[in-house]
């Protein structure tokens, strides 16, 4: 893919340190539609919400408005990033005020060929302690896709109209993140990612049919639309993958269902009922 040997990234690891951030936690709750509380334990995503990788400089940021490839990331040759999932281990609850710890390796780079053109996926392992001991671990991974080309000057498009929710699940709920929500989830997190604010980078440049709402968000709606519908389970594990895009103002149809005893299949259905997001949550018996 490039002369650039990107294996050479492989291993790297970098650390950061933060205070677990209540007040953060609660607009997070706010966002979500609940009453946030500042002294209450995270949210289980709430490491999301430290050690944005855009904490650099507006001179180290690139064109995506990500901070630029090749110092701690790998120099990829496809311009378009977007998340592709994560799974999820969680050791132990992060409270308001601890002394939370990331460390970050880069566990893998991987070229392959998709339906859509050459991929690149990045798994980055993060282990998160706070004070000290084991709270989440974060295999995340991020794909890469090549330039498109964009028609007339944009690939702008109203949003897919609004489908019926899908059958054969034991819950369902309907979000509709729209511009603000979006806006909201990005400054909360700190990600300066175009995708998500600038339309005309978005439609113009990316070739999407509008800002593109983030993984990270309708991951969090899903896994909140869970814990709502099941207030008791203790959250152990979450695992997603990003399948298909979704955009602002579409209306997203969160399920679930149990499969087995303490293990929950949960998807982000896309209007015309195609799965954005595949989901499995772990809870223990
Ligand atoms: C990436 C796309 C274009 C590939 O779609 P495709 O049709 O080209 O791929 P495919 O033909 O289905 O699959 C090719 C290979 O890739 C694998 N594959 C395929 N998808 C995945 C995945 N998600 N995770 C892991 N592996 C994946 C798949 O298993 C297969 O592997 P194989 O050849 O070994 O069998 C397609 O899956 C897609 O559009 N996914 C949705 C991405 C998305 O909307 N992400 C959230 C929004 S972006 C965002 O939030 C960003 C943020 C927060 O700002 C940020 O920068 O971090």
């Amino acid at each position: 893919m490039s002369e650039t040997n990107l294996q050479d990234w492989v291993g790297r690891t970098s650390t950061a340190f933060e205070t677990a951030d209540g007040e953060r936690a609660a607009r997070l709750a706010t966002l979500l539609g609940h009453d946030g509380d500042p002294a209450a334990p995270l949210f289980p995503l709430g490491h999301w919400l430290h050690f944005s990788e855009d904490d650099v400089p507006m001179s180290d940021l690139g064109a995506d408005g990500h901070t630029a490839l090749g110092g701690f990331m790998p120099p990829v040759p496809l311009p378009r990033r977007m998340g592709a999932g994560s799974k999820l281990e969680f050791h132990a609850p992060i409270l308001p005020g601890q002394t939370i710890e990331r460390t970050t390796t880069i566990e893998s780079i991987t070229e392959k060929t998709g339906s859509t053109g050459p991929l690149c996926f990045v798994v980055l392992r993060h282990e998160i302690t706070a004070d000290g001991k084991p709270a989440t671990t974060d295999r995340h991974t991020i794909v890469y896709r090549e330039a498109t080309s964009v028609p007339e000057g944009s690939a702008a498009k109203p949003p897919r109209p609004d489908s019926l929710a899908p059958e054969g699940w034991d819950w369902t709920r309907s979000v509709r993140p729209n511009e603000v929500m979006l806006f909201r989830y990005s400054a909360l997190t700190f990600n300066s990612h175009r995708i998500h604010y600038d339309h005309p980078y978005v439609t113009e440049v990316e070739g999407y049919p509008g800002l593109v709402t983030h993984g990270p968000l309708t991951a969090t709606l899903l896994l909140d639309a869970f814990k709502s519908t099941h207030p008791e389970a203790a959250v152990t594990g979450y695992r997603f993958t990003a399948k298909s895009p979704l955009f602002a103002n579409e209306q997203i149809h969160l399920v679930g269902r149990e499969t087995e005893p303490g293990v929950h299949e949960l998807q982000a259905v896309a209007p015309g009922g195609k799965t954005a997001i595949a989901a499995t949550v772990v809870t223990k018996s």
